[in-house]
């Protein structure tokens, strides 16, 4: 859906921001850019609008080169979400919403429809939301008013830059699991950058670790994770931090075992590895119940490679 191909940008002397990076987010899926401050991640996602022309490769979305396309139709088709998020501060929440749809021409009735719908999407109730104003706002409703934005004229592709970056660690964590959400309603492809290692793996189905402007590594989150990660990928994620992470990624259920669990303290369906040992260790349990019949031990979670 959206693919670098050897992109490089330069501002000004000294090494590039982005250097030479290949990279593709298949259709449908989350891809992250993961890196510390600096080190080209928005820099790349802007490439992919245009708001930063790559001096060297290119950048296809959708298969074409967007380097001769014009730069309203293509950012016609991308949404683009950002931390500040950017509503016009004297339009009401319908009206930020519907900014792309007013911009295309489409019917009164059409757009107060596709308010209507975004709000709900985004968990928003429209009667109580849409004749608001930005500053009556707390910071994750506007965030979720600039998803709505974005997402608007139904594009197929969205980029987001650090959004939830602002935001404490309650709502950033709902809003995370938000935007899986609304994903898998949606089947967008988005394009999110993070420096936040565990907002990169609650996302990601593909993770791109840069590092002074060079994709460092990229794949499933999960294979990036395994024991073989080289010695950049332990700095970023930490050496203690590591093996958490690891358990993070993977479903408590690949460690369960047949037994009677109905006394034990019970894991949430879909539960991972990490949130088994946060229980045990919340609990004092030395096992807890995945299903009714199965349970995972904590000799096998800590002995699990
Ligand atoms: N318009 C610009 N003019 C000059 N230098 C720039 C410009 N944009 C980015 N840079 C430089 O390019 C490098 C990469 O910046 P970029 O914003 O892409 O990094 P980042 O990983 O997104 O960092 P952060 O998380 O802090 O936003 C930095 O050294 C930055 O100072």
């Amino acid at each position: 859906m959206i693919r670098f191909e050897a992109v490089s940008r330069r501002f000004g002397q000294g090494r590039p921001a982005v250097d030479r990076v290949t990279l593709e987010v298949p259709a449908g899926q989350i891809g992250v850019l993961l890196g510390e401050s600096g080190s080209g991640k928005s820099t790349l996602l802007r490439m992919a609008n245009r708001l930063v022309e790559p001096d060297a490769g290119r950048v296809l979305v959708a298969g074409r080169d967007i380097a001769g396309q014009p730069v309203e139709e293509l950012r016609r088709g991308i949404g683009y979400v950002i931390q500040s998020v950017g509503l016009f501060p004297h339009w009401t929440v319908a009206r930020n919403i519907a900014t792309v749809p007013r911009l295309l021409g489409w019917e009164a009735s059409r757009i107060a429809a596709r308010v209507d719908a975004l709000l709900r999407l985004v968990n928003l109730p429209p009667e109580e939301f849409r004749d608001r104003l930005p500053a009556e706002l707390s910071g994750g409703q506007a965030q979720r008013i600039g998803l709505a934005r974005a997402l608007a004229a139904d594009p197929p592709l969205l980029l987001m830059d650090e959004p939830f970056s602002a935001l404490d660690p309650g709502t950033r964590r709902d809003l995370q699991a938000e935007l899986r959400r609304i994903h898998a309603e949606t089947g967008k492809t988005i394009l999110f950058v993070t420096h936040d290692v565990e907002e990169a793996l609650v996302l990601a189905d593909r993770l791109a670790v840069l590092d002074h402007g060079r994709l460092l590594a990229e794949g499933v989150p999960r294979d990036l994770l395994a024991d073989g990660a080289g010695p950049e990928i332990r700095r970023l994620f930490g050496e203690s931090g590591l093996a958490l992470h690891r358990l993070a990624t993977r479903a408590a259920a690949a460690l369960a075992t047949p037994g009677d669990a109905a006394s034990l303290p019970a894991l949430p369906e879909g539960a991972t590895q990490k949130d088994a040992l946060l229980l045990m260790l919340e609990q004092g349990a030395r096992a807890v119940a995945v299903a009714p019949d199965a349970l995972l031990r904590w000799d096998d979670l800590v002995r699990a490679r």
